[in-house]
């Protein structure tokens, strides 16, 4: 272990107030633990530190990262670090990456620059820096990246001779007199907001992102939300858009300089010269408690990222960051709630901590640009499992991997069910959005996306198959469309088919009337999965399965079982037949008994489950005709022999 480097941020951690928890223990090994730390390669130093959007408050406490003197990248963006310059980061000579942006730092900015000859980039934007631009700043001959914007400084730019410069931000500051030569070859709108003579703005804007001459391995991420920051101003020359492109462009810089060549539009940098927009640090992402992520907006932005898929909501990105972890993001399109109701739903689906929900960590937003951030889930959704790469060389989605799912998102529901005070609903539960726990169960995602949008669309064919009958009308989602959806999701798990798919003659199936028909025909095995023939002694289980999901569809909500009773029933299945229960270890507010019934009733149970089952598909087909059967048939589990 780097043992001085260790104590340097201990004495650092321990004389700053910070709000999100570090890692760093005393006992714990620096380099395979600590997070935000990279060590050198025989690790006796520290090299690099990342602590951005930490909660720091405060100046730095002197002589403690000072110490750190072989740290190559130190990033401590997005704090709230106050006090001027770090004097003692004179000592920090083998810097060459220094990000100090959007903190609270003051005062002028250090005369000599020479003593970090090493520097690529420099990024001390968005703070309260005063005085003027050191001119030893043309001694940084390996300085690819430049930012000063959003700061106070004032006087003439230097002649900032630094060939090896290719993105230079000095915008929303309150510089005077002209562009000195050197810099002509800049954008204007890394000029922009200042108190410079126009004659001496260089002429035009580039019409590519200052980015694109370099080929970027991150911008996957970046090229959907290109959107209004550069596309708008960029097309026309006229004053006012070219304006609007000069605002839009100078924001964007920021994460240009890590290759993105396009962002979630940030508003920081508008606020203080008084352009329309969000007056506050916009641009964090707020993290919930329990999330032990270590990143920021910048972060995701750098993050090479792809796209998983376009969903109701908006487009998903998986976005490895630079720290190893791997996240999911999701931007939302058209949500229709002003950031107070965003927020409040974000803190009732934040606050959820359940082994069957999927943690949302963290979220944003802004006027333009709203985002949540989950875990990415390695192995992919029930969906993948079931659907993707179906005939030759799959391998099949197991019974007992199905029986799991059914029970970790049934728990998962009914506990969401008893969120907000019984408030809230998940409202698109489906395939897609079942992924696995670490125990293999499944675990819901995307909790209370809808409430944030536009009453929804018309069912379009990926999720109208999920929707309970009812809310094509009403639009809202409740608990009993809920577990509508549920019961289309165990009846996509026994079947392996879609909720609503087309045959080889090209005809629409909807799932739901496909298997009430099949069933009320005469009792067949024909509803399941011909993957799951193989499974010995499992048609009982399966029948129980088909039972509990055709009770869920039920044409009217109040004929539906509650999520609760659900949870006990797919809780049931396994331990009727067998004394293996499925639950997890640490399982669960809902307690399931043991029910084992003697084997001599197993054949009984199966037989009036197929009864069942068929009455069922009877009631379904003439809901209207027939609420006292379908009644008859809710009530009648409870009868079984067990
Ligand atoms: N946390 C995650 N980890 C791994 N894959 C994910 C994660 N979240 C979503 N995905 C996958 O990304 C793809 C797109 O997801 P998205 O939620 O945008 O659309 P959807 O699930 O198809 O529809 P909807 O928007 O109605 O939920 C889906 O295949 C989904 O399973």
């Amino acid at each position: 272990d780097p043992v001085e480097d260790k104590q340097a941020l201990l004495d650092f951690l321990h004389n700053v107030s910070h709000t999100r928890p570090l890692n760093w223990s005393d006992n714990l090994p620096v380099c395979e633990n600590w997070t935000a730390v990279v060590c050198s390669k025989d690790e006796s130093r520290i090299i690099e530190l990342h602590l951005p959007g930490t909660g720091f408050h405060g100046p730095i406490p002197p002589n403690t990262l000072s110490r750190l003197s072989a740290l190559s990248v130190l990033s401590l963006r997005l704090n709230s670090l106050t006090g001027p310059f770090p004097s003692d980061f004179a000592k920090l000579g083998n810097l060459t990456s220094l990000y100090l942006q959007s903190n609270n730092f003051s005062g002028p900015l250090p005369v000599d620059f020479s003593v970090w000859k090493n520097l690529t980039v420099l990024n001390l934007s968005n703070n309260a820096f005063s005085g003027s631009i050191p001119s030893s700043i043309s001694n940084l001959t390996h300085l690819t990246y430049l930012s000063l914007a959003n700061n106070s400084l004032s006087g003439e730019i230097p002649d900032l001779n630094v060939p090896s410069l290719q993105q230079l931000d000095l915008a929303n500051n309150n510089l005077t007199g002209s562009v000195p030569k050197s810099l002509e070859r800049f954008p204007s709108w890394a000029f922009s907001g200042n108190s410079l003579s126009s004659l001496a703005l260089p002429p035009a804007l580039p019409v590519q992102p200052p980015n694109s001459s370099q080929p970027s391995k991150h911008n996957k991420f970046g090229e959907p939300a290109v959107l209004g920051v550069v596309i708008g101003g960029c097309v026309l020359g006229f004053v006012v858009i070219a304006f609007f492109m000069i605002v839009c462009c100078s924001n964007k810089s920021d994460a240009d300089q890590n290759g993105v060549t396009a962002t979630p539009q940030k508003k920081q940098g508008f606020s203080k010269k008084g352009v329309s927009g969000s007056q506050d640090k916009d641009d964090r992402l707020s993290f919930f408690e329990g999330s032990n992520f270590a990143f920021d907006l910048e972060d995701l932005l750098r993050a090479s990222a792809e796209i998983l898929g376009k969903g109701t909501f908006g487009t998903t990105y998986k976005a490895a960051l630079e720290d190893a972890n791997t996240v999911v993001v999701k931007r939302l399109k058209e949500v229709s709630v002003g950031k107070k109701e965003f927020e409040q739903q974000m803190q009732i689906v934040g606050s959820i901590s359940h082994e069957n929900v999927t943690a949302l960590r963290a979220y944003y937003y802004s006027k333009d640009e709203k985002l949540v951030v989950y875990d990415y889930f390695e192995q992919g959704s029930a969906f993948a499992m079931l659907h993707v790469k179906r005939g030759e060389g799959r391998t099949p989605l197991d019974w007992e991997t199905r029986l799991k799912i059914a029970v970790g998102a049934a728990r998962g529901i009914a506990h969401i069910h008893t969120q907000n005070g019984g408030k809230l609903v998940h409202g698109n539960i489906k395939a897609s959005n079942v992924f696995f726990n670490p125990q293999g169960y499944g675990c819901v995602s995307d909790v209370g996306l809808p409430m944030l949008m536009s009453p929804m669309p018309p069912p379009a064919a990926r999720n109208g198959g999920y929707r309970a009958p009812e809310v094509t009308d009403t639009r809202k989602s409740t608990p009993a469309s809920d577990v509508y959806s549920f019961g289309v999701l165990l009846l996509e798990l026994l079947t392996g088919k879609s909720p609503i798919h087309t045959t080889g003659g090209e005809e629409v199936v909807h799932l739901v009337r496909w298997v009430n028909s099949v069933v009320r025909e005469e009792w067949t095995a024909e509803v399941f999965d011909v993957e799951l023939l193989r499974y010995p002694n499992i048609e009982e289980e399966m029948v129980e399965m088909l039972q509990i999901g055709m009770s869920c569809v039920a044409r009217m909500p109040e004929q539906r079982p509650k999520m609760p009773d659900v949870v006990k029933k797919v809780e049931e299945i396994r331990q009727i037949n067998t004394s293996i229960p499925i639950t997890q270890p640490s399982s669960s507010e809902i307690s399931t008994p043991a029910i084992i019934p003697p084997v001599a009733d197993i054949g009984l149970i199966a037989s009036t489950s197929q009864a069942q089952v068929q009455a069922q598909a009877q009631a379904q087909a003439q809901p209207q005709a027939q609420p006292q059967a379908q009644a008859q048939t809710q009530a009648q589990p409870q009868a079984q022999p067990q």
